[in-house]
């Protein structure tokens, strides 16, 4: 078993009362917008919307900007065009744009495009949503992943893992934090180089992430795990404190908190993005994200897709701006 090797965290109120203590620390927020965000949409969004979102993320100085997947079209129509969004995007050097990638027909596809250096393995922590998401049961999945992971590695591919239905599934309810121990084990054992920990329909709260992170520490290193909320319930922003608490450093989010998952009925999108950057300059964590530039993004794709916006923080620094 791994033994964390980061200083236990400051508390939250440490945190809340002394901000300045994180002065300048860095902390990576990877932008799942282009594919969590995109993938549950009912119409088509055009490719070339999707290349200029991903260039224009890169452009406010993401590091991480998931591009796509290379799932079956049959299954997620949406993300069909995978190839050529993977093709167009412009590349910005020091940003990685990592794609998701279900099993070995994905990977051979993924591999022919010479642009794909970075690959993401996903496997569900309950039986129901694993069923529903890829047809298969949890340990087919994780050894599909097994093998993905085995054969990107071979290829010189980075491979980062998700687990969804952290915190609860859809179908089986709630989920028991030493299932995600274990499997965040399996995933780091095969090669993964950090685990995602998805809180698929957004069910957890802070005391019940504060449980997970506690179980899963044990099983891990902090500096190899990311959080991943999506905010059905409101708790998204409050889940990624208690994981600073404990000493994460790396989080998921969505421009404009875009997204669902289309086999978790009702989740809402990801923590939005604008939120995430907003709380993290204010605790002095150094993102080099450029907020304002952020804020342009996600009103130019709330207008290129007619929806509101789900994030507080850019309709509020928004408003600010049109009142001046
Ligand atoms: C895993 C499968 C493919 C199994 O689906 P299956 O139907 O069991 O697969 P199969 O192996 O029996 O193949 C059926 C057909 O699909 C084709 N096929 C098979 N694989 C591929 C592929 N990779 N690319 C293109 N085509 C493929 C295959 O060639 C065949 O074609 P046919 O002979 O019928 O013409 C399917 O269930 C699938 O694609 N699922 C993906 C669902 C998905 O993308 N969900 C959303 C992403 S996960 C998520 O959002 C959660 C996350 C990560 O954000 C974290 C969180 O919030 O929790």
């Amino acid at each position: 078993m791994l033994r964390s090797a980061v200083p236990s965290a400051v508390s939250i109120r440490t945190l809340v009362n002394n901000p300045s203590s994180k002065s300048g620390e860095a902390f990576r927020v990877v932008e799942v917008g282009a594919r969590d965000g995109l993938q549950n949409e009912k119409k088509m969004v055009p490719t070339a919307i999707k290349v200029e979102l991903i260039n224009k993320l890169s452009e406010v100085g993401l590091k991480t900007v998931e591009a796509t997947s290379y799932v079956s079209p049959k299954w997620v129509p949406q993300m069909g065009d995978h190839d050529n969004v993977i093709t167009q995007i412009k590349k910005y050097p020091g940003v990685a744009y990592p794609v998701l990638v279900p099993n070995l027909a994905g990977l051979k596809n993924a591999l022919q495009n010479e642009n794909v250096k970075e690959i993401a393995v996903f496997g569900a922590a309950s039986e129901g949503f694993s069923k529903k998401n890829i047809n298969c049961s949890i340990e087919e999945g994780f050894n599909r992943i097994k093998e993905v992971t085995e054969e990107a590695l071979k290829n010189n591919l980075r491979v980062r893992g998700y687990i969804s239905t952290v915190i609860a599934c859809p179908y089986d309810g709630k989920t028991k934090p030493s299932v995600v121990a274990d499997l965040t084990e399996k995933l780091l054992s095969f090669g993964c180089y950090e685990v995602s920990l998805g809180d698929t329909i957004g069910a957890g709260g802070a005391g019940s992430v504060g449980r997970l992170l506690d179980e899963v520490s044990k099983a891990a290193p902090l500096e190899k795990l990311a959080v991943h909320f999506h905010d059905t319930y409101g708790q998204a922003l409050s889940n990624v404190l208690v994981a600073i608490n404990r000493g994460i450093r790396v989080a998921d989010s969505s421009i404009a908190g875009l997204g669902g998952c289309p086999y978790a009925v009702g989740a809402t999108g990801n923590l939005a993005t604008e939120d995430l950057v907003y709380m993290l300059h204010d605790l002095g964590f150094n993102t080099g994200i450029n907020l304002p530039k952020l804020i342009q993004t996600s009103e130019w794709i709330c207008a290129q897709m007619g929806r509101n916006n789900a994030s507080r923080a850019s309709i509020a620094l928004l408003s600010k701006k049109k009142k001046l």
